[in-house]
């Protein structure tokens, strides 16, 4: 059985107070017992990390970094290392979201260097991908996804793939309130859980957590969590409010 993930990406929301209350609230709400082989994660911004980390010692609530720089150290000012997040305690880091492809230029080649290198500092990844509008409108989003996992992963060896869980985002469903059907999700989860079977094992394929992001609220959580091959979600928005988080995990 697959292991189900919801997780919150706070993005740039959120002072440290505000992160440490959020976290503790969701601690509070969510109970252990009930989550069986469900895991909960929040990602917040870089500079809270630390008090996250502090606030979540004795709860199930996982911390993921948002992001960690390429390069192993060096002159790249403003930047942070996967050594950092692995010094201050991180075992989880977002790469490839959509948000830093467009707005900084992160490319699937870039993406691999950033993979590779999480295994040094023990960094699970939460891969992000999916196709932009046009893609969809154009019938090739398939094609653009395919190519997207290719580059940036399927140079791994096979047990290499215990460290990713995959998340795929719709960018045309990101924040806008557009949502992907169930159907839709579905069709695209399958799709990659099949190409992944062909390049690697179906075995493989079956044990790989693949989430679903874009607009994932409490009244469409149950939904598309019931389809077979989601397996959890990466919420943005509804993740910044204790309530909705905590009715997304308990959608699961
Ligand atoms: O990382 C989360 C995704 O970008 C989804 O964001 P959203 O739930 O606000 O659409």
């Amino acid at each position: 059985m697959r292991t189900k993930i919801v997780a919150g990406n706070w993005k740039m929301n959120k002072t440290l107070a505000e992160s440490k209350a959020l976290v503790e609230a969701i601690s509070d709400k969510v109970n252990g017992d009930k989550l069986e082989d469900t895991r909960v994660i929040v990602a917040p911004t870089y500079v809270n990390l630390t008090g996250v980390l502090d606030s979540t010692e004795d709860s199930v609530v996982e911390v993921a970094a948002q992001n960690m720089h390429q390069e192993e150290s060096g002159a790249y000012t403003g930047e942070i290392s996967g050594a950092m997040l692995e010094d201050i305690g991180v075992e989880l880091v977002i790469l490839g979201h959509s948000e830093r492809r467009a707005y900084f230029g992160e490319t699937d080649e870039l993406l691999a260097k950033k993979v590779d290198l999480s295994y040094k500092y023990n960094l699970e990844v939460i891969f992000c991908f999916g196709e932009e509008l046009e893609d969809r409108k154009s019938g090739n989003h398939f094609k653009v996804v395919e190519s997207q996992l290719k580059n940036a992963l399927f140079h791994l060896e096979a047990e290499d793939w215990r460290n990713i869980i995959l998340a795929y985002e719709p960018v045309w469903a990101i924040g806008t309130g557009e949502t992907a059907s169930p159907e839709q999700a579905q069709e695209m989860h399958a799709f990659i859980r099949k190409i992944i079977a062909d390049k690697y094992t179906q075995n493989l394929a079956d044990g790989i957590s693949i989430l679903y992001g874009g607009s994932v609220k409490p009244a469409n959580a149950v939904e598309i969590f019931s389809k077979p091959d989601v397996d959890g979600g990466l919420i943005g928005g509804a993740a910044l409010n204790v309530d909705d988080f905590v009715a997304i995990v308990n959608a699961i």
